[in-house]
């Protein structure tokens, strides 16, 4: 009989949407399913039960015993952010569309997926393309090697699957991000853990190194570097010395070094935040997306894989545009806009469009005015606030709007706020996601009050991961 906190042996059969493996057992009662997150068909696993229902039970993954005969062995470090590694890229997209389709299916009833499914757009790079990573220090290390925990180390790396006190130090590249820093990576914890200052100790909530936060620009090569400490010994930090070692080691791939004093105990909410100063170089680096250039400071929201996002983009707008529609003296909102880049990018391809960008993050659309302005567009306004409360302050909207672009966050549009998108009445909606199963549920609403589903594409933003996002067009 299965229970509870119970660790288990179980060989994979399966795979369900969002990288949920399934294994099958039989107990008493016959037949039981048990979906282990972050696994891989053919996977022998270890695994603990988190929830059990009559005929099934959730598990979290311990650890993989033995590769799927699918798998090849990857020349990147395995870290817990990319549980797919192994997996042959294209296996992986077909995997993705196959569980993706069947969410739409299942969730929002649409039983024709296969002809409303347009296109699987892969990824243009499947590895180092991510555009952020954060990295954090712990004086308890999961060491990789000997599977085991250490104290009183200097980990810096990823935390250990599982776990939130422990970090597995990256020692090369992980295949996700920039391929030079990460290979640096190790040379820079060693000089750091040179300096006497202890990493943090999550648990005991002390310490002096927290985090690394670093962004990158592919459009100008370049990488941002964050430090995140404490201020616990912040007398014997010398800040000097630790730019010198990144300039002497990375040269001009450093667009500028920040220091930022961190004593919130909490752990992972922005870790960014607190009191910051610049080492050196700039605060912000300059991304291009299809022409168009955006200022991405440390705090700002960008997609994490922008040459993917060129394509997920293009698509949105192909849809927004499709049957050679003109949008010439017409009103478009861009609901959740973020810093504005689709609304920005549909001017390339329309004149005389009245554009509104909506987003609940004020530094967001900050920045989103300060783009348009870089690039020079005119035509958009935005407004920091909440789509819902937005749509309910300006009523005069209904009946005016002819084409909504929605990209909502991953927990999809709040009941309530798509009910006041319907009732706009726009013509057609552009619904991008990056979670199919929450804009499942929407479409369900959608094609309740009238919209019918034209088109389904899938975009891998995220290789080697188990995220997907998808883009739908919606007409009345
Ligand atoms: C997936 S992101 C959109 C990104 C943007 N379209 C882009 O490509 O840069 C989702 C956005 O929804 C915003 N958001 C979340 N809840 C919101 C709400 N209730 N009202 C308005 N915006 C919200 C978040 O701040 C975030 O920028």
């Amino acid at each position: 009989m299965i229970k509870r906190g119970q660790t288990i042996e179980l060989t994979i059969e399966d795979l369900a949407f969002g990288g949920k493996g399934i294994a099958r057992i039989k107990d008493e009662n016959g037949a039981f399913v048990l979906f282990v997150n972050n696994t891989f068909p053919g996977q022998k696993v270890l695994a603990r039960i988190t929830k059990k229902r009559k005929k099934h039970a959730e598990c979290s993954l311990l650890k993989v015993l033995e590769r799927s005969p699918q798998e090849i062995k990857s020349e990147y470090q395995e870290i817990s952010g990319a549980p797919y590694i192994h997996v042959p890229p294209t296996l992986q997209e077909e995997s993705k569309k196959k569980v993706t389709l069947e969410v739409y299916r299942r969730l929002a009833d649409l039983q024709n997926i296969d002809d409303l499914f347009d296109e699987f757009i892969p990824s243009p790079e499947h590895y180092h393309y991510r555009n952020k990573m954060e990295y954090s220090f712990s004086c308890i290390e999961h060491d990789i090697e000997n599977d085991e925990e250490i104290d009183d180390a200097f980990a810096l790396g990823f935390k250990h699957r599982g776990t939130w006190w422990k970090v597995e130090s990256l020692n090369k590249a992980s295949g996700l991000f920039d391929p030079q820093w990460e290979n640096f990576l190790k040379d820079f914890r060693t000089f750091l853990e040179q300096t006497n200052l202890p990493a943090w100790h999550p648990p005991k909530k002390e310490g002096f190194y927290r985090h690394i936060v670093v962004r990158k620009s592919f459009y100008e090569d370049k990488l941002l570097i964050n430090l995140v400490t404490s201020s616990q010994g912040i007398e014997n930090f010398d800040l000097e010395a630790i730019a010198q070692f990144l300039k002497d080691n990375m040269g001009d791939r450093i667009a500028g070094f920040q220091h930022t004093i961190n004593d919130n105990v909490a752990d992972r909410a922005k870790i960014e935040n607190g009191d910051c100063v610049l080492a050196f170089g700039k605060d912000n680096v300059i991304e291009e997306l299809n022409g168009l250039y955006f200022e991405i400071s440390m705090e700002s929201f960008f997609q994490t894989n922008p040459k993917s996002a060129e394509r997920l983009y293009n698509k949105a707008l192909d849809y927004v545009f499709e049957g050679e529609r003109s949008l010439e003296d017409k009103v478009v909102m861009d609901l959740f806009c973020g810093t504005g880049t689709i609304g920005q990018l549909l001017t390339q391809r329309t004149k005389d469009t009245k554009i509104i960008g909506v987003d609940i993050v004020q530094e967001a659309i900050a920045d989103a005015k300060r783009n348009a302005k870089r690039n020079n567009i005119k035509g958009i306004d935005f407004y920091a606030a909440d789509v819902g409360k937005f749509l309910k302050a300006y009523p005069d909207y209904e009946g005016k709007i002819d084409t909504i672009v929605l990209d909502p966050p991953r927990a999809g549009i709040a009941p309530k706020t798509l009910k006041k998108v319907i009732q706009l009445g726009a013509e057609r909606i552009v619904y991008i996601s990056c979670n199919p199963s929450t804009q499942a549920r929407d479409i369900k609403t959608l094609e309740e009050y009238g919209y019918k589903t034209k088109k389904i594409s899938l975009v891998d933003q995220f290789p080697h991961t188990s995220h997907i996002e998808a883009v739908g067009l919606f007409e009345k």
